[in-house]
């Protein structure tokens, strides 16, 4: 599967996973920043939208949801949200994507269930996600993976060069 091109996404395409390039109407007075309808083509049902925080070199990560599919949207800040594909019989298995993206690259990345994700805002404040979410919060469909130790290649240091 090729990788299209899209401003701020690195990696190797994930099976399943969508990323959006999302309006948002600027006037004098403010803006509209677009987040879901239900006639997008990215629309699968609504469960639940709410919104993950973090601070700037904070990692979030790494979280699978077995059954939910996120709609990931930050809309204030900068963060690097980040997933791997480790599921078994995926034609993409082992892909990683890194997707930049927030005030300066308004996207919105569509997350299917069992791949594993998580984010690391960066800049100079809180960055904030929205997740309109396939289904509610269930605790019991979410699995926790350490950031840190665990067997998924990927170092959430920055990348000088
Ligand atoms: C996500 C979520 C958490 N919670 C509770 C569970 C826990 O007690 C507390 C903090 O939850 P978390 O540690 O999952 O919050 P957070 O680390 O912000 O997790 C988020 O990270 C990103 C990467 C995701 O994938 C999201 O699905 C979500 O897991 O809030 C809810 O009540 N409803 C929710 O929708």
């Amino acid at each position: 599967m090729s990788t299209p091109r899209i401003d701020g996404i690195k990696g190797n395409w994930i099976e399943g996973v969508t990323v959006t390039p999302m309006r948002r109407i600027c006037d004098e007075r403010g803006k509209i920043m677009h987040l879901m309808k239900k006639t997008d083509p990215q629309f699968t049902e609504f469960g639940e939208v709410y919104i993950s925080s973090g601070y700037p070199g904070i990692v979030k990560a790494w979280h699978i949801h077995k059954e939910m599919t996120l709609n990931n949207t930050c809309i204030v800040g900068m963060m690097k949200l980040v997933l791997f594909d480790g599921r078994d019989g995926s034609p993409t298995k082992g892909n990683l994507m890194e997707c930049f993206m927030g005030e300066d690259n308004y996207i919105q990345v569509k997350i299917p269930p069992g791949i594993s994700n998580g984010y690391k805002a960066y800049g100079d404040k809180l960055a904030m996600l929205v997740n309109c979410a396939s289904m509610p919060h269930d605790p019991n469909e979410l699995i926790y993976i350490d950031p840190f130790n665990n067997d998924i290649p990927y170092n959430w240091d920055v990348k000088h060069g």
